[in-house]
This record gives structure tokens, sequence and C-alpha cells, in this order.
């Protein structure tokens, strides 16, 4: 199991961090024994795997059923579950209280909050808690109705200077870790070298310490387009959709089941319920 200090060092010694989302017990379990050295459980599983379309309407709720089974599906990876939409903005109390349950109850090792502005004093709290807080900044997701859309982020000097000033004071602020998303590579070059907790890319480019994508994405499972960033090894809707589209026409065609999935029973209690009766058309 990483912890919020091994990530330190292998940032410290130029070993690339794998991050990559999971929503479920199969997920995370693949995932940990990928040998991936930490598991996000993202709020994006609102529009991978409930179908939402933005990540919005996910409630804590929602995040401790699934944290729960990453969690018990990968023991021996260090899991980091995101604060959903509003869960840490009500007020510190509420925050608190929601920050305890999503630890507490899931089990993960750490929470994700995005934004700097707002949530500086929430991350020093929590860590003072004993709650480690990775940060996300650039592309917001959970902001995108104020952002205007799923666009990158820190292009011109003033935004780009803003995301500096951002990535330095959540990291005064406590924070172990930064989600780095959709900001032009060069800008996550500086923001690295600037500090000394990992930086986590997602589109941020080839020079942040680690990168992170969703399950879905780099595995097209489920999901019609992906992000430019994304990378897509696999393709898993074409593997579902032939083998399901073979169940239903095995099934059609009576070519499944055959004997070989099937149980039996002995010959002489099939005959005992048909009364003896062996010419039965059934029989
Ligand atoms: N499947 C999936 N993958 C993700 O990476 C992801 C989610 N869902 N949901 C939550 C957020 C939303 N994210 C997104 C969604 C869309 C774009 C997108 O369409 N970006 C444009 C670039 C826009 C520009 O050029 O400014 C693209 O073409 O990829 C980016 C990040 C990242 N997260
Ligand atoms: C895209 C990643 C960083 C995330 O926050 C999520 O999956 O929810
Ligand atoms: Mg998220």
């Amino acid at each position: 199991m990483k912890t919020s200090t091994s990530l330190k060092e292998m940032k410290q010694r130029h070993e690339a961090i794998t991050m990559i989302t999971a929503y479920d017990y199969p997920s995370a379990k693949q995932a940990e024994n990928a040998g991936v050295d930490m598991i996000l459980v993202g709020d994006s599983l609102g529009m991978v795997v409930l179908g939402y379309d933005s990540t919005v309407p996910v409630t804590v709720d929602d995040m401790i059923h699934h944290g729960k089974a990453v969690v018990r599906g990968a023991k021996q990876t260090f899991v980091v579950i995101d604060m959903p939409f509003m869960s840490y903005h009500i007020s510190p109390e509420e925050t608190m209280k929601q920050a305890k349950r999503m630890i507490q109850e899931t089990g993960a090792q750490a929470i994700k909050v995005e934004g700097a502005k707002e949530v500086i004093t929430t991350i020093g709290k929590l860590t003072n808690a004993g709650i480690p807080v990775v940060a996300h900044l650039g592309l917001t997701p959970q902001s995108v109705q104020v952002l205007g859309g799923y666009r990158v982020q820190g292009k011109d000097k003033e935004a780009a200077q803003q995301l500096i000033d951002e990535a330095l004071a959540v990291q005064a602020s406590g924070a172990i870790s930064l989600v780095l998303e959709c900001v032009p590579a060069p800008l996550a070059k500086l923001i690295a070298s600037r500090l000394d907790i990992p930086v986590i890319g997602i589109g941020a480019g080839e020079h942040c310490d680690g990168q992170v994508l969703v399950y879905h994405d780099v595995l097209q499972y489920g999901v019609e387009r992906v992000p430019k960033f994304a990378k897509i090894y696999t393709n898993m809707n074409d593997v579902v959709h032939s083998a399901l589209q073979q169940f239903v026409a095995e099934v059609k065609t009576k070519q499944f089941p055959t004997p070989s999935h099937s149980f039996t029973m002995k010959e002489e209690v099939i005959s005992e319920l048909y009364g003896g009766n062996t010419n039965d058309e059934n029989y």
C-alpha cells in the first residue's frame, strides 16, 4: 500500500505515478492486479456508470456506495475518493461531517476536492483532523456550468498565473497531491516543478509526476466518445456487444444451454416423478 510519503518519494526519484478510476468491485480488483499505484473513486461515476450528463447530480451516498465496493476489491491499493458536488461548500460543519462519513464508511485512504479559493481552509481543517486531501485544479467538472463547458484551462497569462498560485496554495494548506486536469502541458510542467507534492495529470501532458485516466475511457467500455486526452487501449464495447449478441442468438436457436451447462438427477427419481409412466411424451 502506497502512502502519501511513498508517493512523494516516487516524485523525488522521478518514478511516474499511475492512477486510474474504479467504481465497483471488479474494476477495483482489475486495477489493483494491474499494479496501479492509486485508485480514484471519481465522481465521474455519475457520468460513466450512472448515466447522468454531468457530475453535478452525484451525492455523498452514491460515492459511499461505490467507494465501499472499490475498497473491498482493492485492499492493498491507495484509494482516493471524490467529495461530490456541494458536499464541501455548505458549512465547515457539514464538510467535516460528510468527509468523516466518506472515510469511515468506505475505508478510503484520502478524499479529493475541486478548486482552490473556497476550499483552502477546508483542506487545512481536514488535514488537521487526520484526513489526507488530494486537490484538483484546472478543469474542475463540478463547476462545468460556471466554466462554460469542458474546456482547457489556464491558456492565457492571467489564468495560468492564477493556477500556479492556486497550486502553491493547496500545497501550503496540506494537500498530499494535486490532480491537474485539462491544462496546457508547459503550464503543468511548470507547476509540477514548483511543487513538492506529486502532480497527477489528466490532459496535462507528459511532465506531470503521474497520470490518471477514467477506467471506462481506457477500455472504451460503455462510453461512446472519450475526451481528446484519453488513450483507448482496448475496445470493450465491441467485445461485450459481440458476446451478448451471441448469447441472444444461441438461446433463440437452442444452441444454449447444452447438457454441459445443465444438471441431471437419478433416472429412478425422474421415473417416480412421472408416476412410473415412462411412456409420457415429455419423459
Ligand atoms: N468518460 C469520462 N472521462 C473523463 O475524463 C471525465 C468524465 N467522463 N466525466 C467527468 C470529467 C469530465 N471530463 C471531461 C469531459 C469532456 C472533455 C472534453 O470534451 N474536452 C474537449 C476539449 C475541449 C477544448 O479543446 O477546450 C475534447 O475534445 O476532448 C474534457 C474533460 C473529464 N472527466
Ligand atoms: C477525472 C478525474 C480526475 C476525476 O476527478 C473523476 O474521475 O471524477
Ligand atoms: Mg472527479
